[in-house]
C-alpha cells in the first residue's frame, strides 16, 4: 500500500513503514493541488503540525484509510470530516511529552534570566552585564493552564525546583492534582496567583483566545510561557502587555500562524522570546512519535486495531485476537438483518451473550453497524458507522448478558422500524468457524458466505423442490442450504448459499406460488 508523509519524520518511522512492505513517498511542504494530487494515491497519510488536513484533502481520495499525526496536537486535522469519510485519525500522545516539558522549563528559565537577549548582545560584542537582573524560580508560583500529560510533567519538574504549583483544568480531578502537589484553582485565581503562567491545553473552540487583555492584566508583573498551542493567547494583546510593562516577559514556541510572519508584533519586543515550534524537536521524541505513528498506520492498513485512534473504537492489542472473529460475525449479522428488513432502518439493537461480554465490544458494535449500513452507503466502515447512525437518526442500543443459553458466545443484531423487526444471531463454532444460528427467530445453522437466499414458505411437501427447480431454471446453483420450521405444517425458513445472483425473474416466479411467503436475496461481499 502507499503511505504519503508530508512533514519530516524520523527515518526510524519510515523504516517501520517500508519493513511492512509499504511504498513510502515523502513530499514536504506540499500545498494546494500538489497536496491533493499526492494524497489521491495514498492509503495512509502521515503529518505533523505543518500540514492542514482539511475536508478537501480528505475528499481527494476514497481509499485513504488513516491519517497518522506524528505528535500530539491534531488541531490541523478536520477530525469530523475524517470520521464522515471513514478515515481513522490517530496521534502519538506519549512520545514527545518529555521533550515538550523540558522545552517549557528551558523557556521558563530563558525568560526569567533573559538568556537569548543577553546572548545576542554578547555575540554582537556588548558586555551588557548590568542590564539583566533576572528572577529566580524557587519560591515563585507557577500557574499551569491544562494539567494533562505535558502540564503534569512541567508541574513535576518545576515543583522539584521549589515552585508552588497552581493549576486550572476543569477536566481533571482534585485527587489527581493533589498527587502532583498542585492546587486546582479557578481560572482567574490561577492568573492572579501565577508569577509564571504556562499553557498546556489543546487548541479547541473553548480554549481559542481564552487569554486576552483582561486575563493578562490579572498576571500583572508575571511571565507567560506557551509551548502548548498558538491561538490560545491573543497575540496582539500579549505583545501590547509586554510593551506597556504589565508583563515582565513572554516565551513562546507556538503561534496562531506558523511559520510566524515577520511582521508579527510578537517580534517587536525584546522581552518576548521565541522559538520556531521546537517543543517536540529532540532526537528521542521524533524517533518515538515517528515509530509509534508508523506502527499505527501499519495496523490500520492491515485492518488491525489502531492504538491511539481518536475517532474510531480501539481495542487493546492483546485482546484483538480474541475479539477479531466476532468483528466479522457481527458485521455479517448486521448485513443479513439489514437486507431482510423491508423499509427504512430506524433502530439497531446489538446484544451480546456469554464469554464475549468479558471483552471490549465497542469495535464489535461499530462493525455490526458497518454491516447494517454497508448495503446502503457507498463508503462505510467501523470509523464512520456510528456517526452515520447518528446522522440518520437511527436509535442504536447495545446490551450484554453474561449468562449464555445455547452458545459460548452469541451476538444478535436486530434491525427494526414501525412495521417490522428482524433479528439475526451469529456465533463461532470451535472458536473460529462463523455461523448464523438464528434468523428472525428460526434456529438455523448457516455458513455466512458470499451470496445467500432466505425464503419463507408454508411447511408442506414439494416447496423445497419448487425452489430448487426455479433456481435451476434461472441458472442459479445451490451450494448449500439449511431449513428450519416453527412446527410441522406451519411456516418454514430456509437459508441457501448460492453461487450467483438470483435474478428478479426467479424471485417473481417463486412469489407467484401461494406457498411462498417471501424470498430475499442477500449478498455479503457487496457485489451482486
Ligand atoms: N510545542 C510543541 O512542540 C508541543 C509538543 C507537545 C505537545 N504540544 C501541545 O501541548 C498541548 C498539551 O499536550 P498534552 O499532551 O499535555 O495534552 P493532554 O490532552 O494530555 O492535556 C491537555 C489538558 O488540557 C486540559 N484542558 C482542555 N480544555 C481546557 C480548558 N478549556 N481549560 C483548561 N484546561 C483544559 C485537558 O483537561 C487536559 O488535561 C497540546 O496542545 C499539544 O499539541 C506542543
Ligand atoms: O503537538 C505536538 O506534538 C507538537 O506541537 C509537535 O508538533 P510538530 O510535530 O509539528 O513539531
Amino acid at each position: 500500500m502507499n503511505v504519503l508523509v508530508t512533514d519530516p519524520i524520523a527515518d526510524a518511522g519510515l523504516d517501520v513503514l517500508r519493513d511492512a512492505g509499504h511504498e513510502v513517498e515523502t513530499g514536504y511542504e506540499l500545498e494546494g493541488e500538489a497536496l491533493l494530487e499526492a494524497v489521491s494515491n495514498a492509503n495512509g497519510l502521515i503529518v505533523r503540525s505543518g500540514t492542514e488536513v482539511t475536508e478537501e484533502v480528505l475528499d481527494a481520495n476514497d481509499d485513504l484509510v488513516i491519517v497518522g499525526r506524528a505528535g500530539i496536537g491534531v488541531d490541523n486535522i478536520d477530525i469530523d470530516a475524517a470520521t464522515d469519510h471513514g478515515v481513522i485519525v490517530a496521534n502519538a500522545p506519549e512520545g514527545n511529552v518529555r521533550a515538550a516539558a523540558e522545552h517549557t522549563v528551558a523557556m521558563t528559565f530563558a525568560a526569567a534570566r533573559s538568556i537569548p537577549q543577553a546572548h545576542i548582545r554578547l555575540k554582537d560584542g556588548e558586555w551588557a552585564k548590568s542590564e539583566y537582573l533576572g528572577a529566580e524560580l524557587d519560591g515563585k508560583t507557577l500557574g499551569v493552564v491544562g494539567l494533562g500529560r505535558v502540564g503534569q510533567e512541567v508541574a513535576k519538574k518545576l515543583d522539584s525546583l521549589g515552585m508552588d504549583i497552581v493549576a486550572f483544568d476543569p477536566y481533571i480531578s482534585e485527587e489527581r492534582a493533589d498527587r502532583l502537589g498542585a492546587e486546582l484553582v479557578e481560572f482567574n485565581d490561577c492568573l492572579e496567583r501565577a508569577d509564571f503562567l504556562t499553557i498546556h491545553t489543546p487548541l479547541t473552540p473553548e480554549t481559542e483566545g481564552m487569554i486576552g487583555e483582561a486575563e493578562l492584566d490579572l498576571l500583572d508583573g508575571g511571565y507567560v510561557i506557551n509551548v502548548g498551542r498558538g491561538g490560545i493567547i491573543q497575540e496582539d494583546a500579549l505583545a501590547a502587555k509586554v510593551e506597556d510593562g504589565t508583563l515582565a516577559g513572554a516565551a513562546l514556541d507556538v503561534f496562531a500562524e506558523e511559520p510566524l510572519p515577520a511582521e508579527s508584533p510578537l517580534l517587536e519586543h525584546d522581552d518576548v522570546i521565541v522559538t520556531p515550534h521546537l517543543g517536540a524537536s529532540t532526537e528521542a521524541a521524533q524517533e518515538n512519535v515517528a515509530t509509534s505513528t508508523a506502527e499505527q498506520v501499519n495496523a490500520a492498513l492491515s485492518e488491525e486495531p489502531v492504538a491511539n485512534a481518536l475517532n474510531a473504537p480501539s481495542i487493546d492489542e492483546s485482546a484483538f485476537p480474541r475479539v477479531e472473529p466476532y468483528i466479522e460475525i457481527a458485521e455479517t449479522a448486521g448485513k443479513v438483518a439489514a437486507q431482510l428488513l423491508d423499509g427504512r432502518i430506524e433502530t439497531v439493537e446489538v446484544t451480546y451473550e456469554g464469554e464475549i461480554t468479558d471483552e471490549d465490544i465497542e469495535f464489535v458494535t461499530a462493525s455490526a453497524l458497518k454491516g447494517v449500513f454497508e448495503p446502503l452507503e457507498w463508503q462505510v466502515n467501523a470509523v464512520n458507522a456510528p456517526q452515520i447512525a447518528e446522522d440518520r437518526g437511527v436509535d442504536v442500543t447495545e446490551s450484554k448478558t453474561h449468562q449464555a443459553a445455547d452458545f459460548q458466545s452469541l451476538i444478535s443484531v436486530t434491525v427494526g422500524n414501525d412495521e417490522d423487526e428482524i433479528s439475526v444471531d451469529g456465533t463461532l463454532f470451535a472458536g473460529d468457524d462463523p455461523r448464523i444460528v438464528r434468523v428472525d427467530g428460526y434456529r438455523v445453522d448457516a455458513i455466512p458466505h458470499g451470496k445467500m437466499v432466505v425464503t419463507r414458505n408454508t411447511d408442506e411437501p414439494g416447496v423445497i423442490g419448487l425452489i430448487g427447480s426455479v433456481m435451476g431454471k434461472h441458472g442459479v446453483n445451490i451450494a448449500g442450504m439449511f431449513n428450519a420450521r416453527e412446527a410441522h405444517g406451519s411456516e418454514a425458513l430456509t437459508v441457501y448459499n448460492v453461487d450467483s445472483q438470483v435474478p428478479d425473474a426467479a424471485k417473481d416466479e417463486l412469489n407467484e406460488d401461494g406457498r411462498i411467503i417471501g424470498v430475499d436475496y442477500i449478498t455479503l461481499n457487496g457485489q451482486n
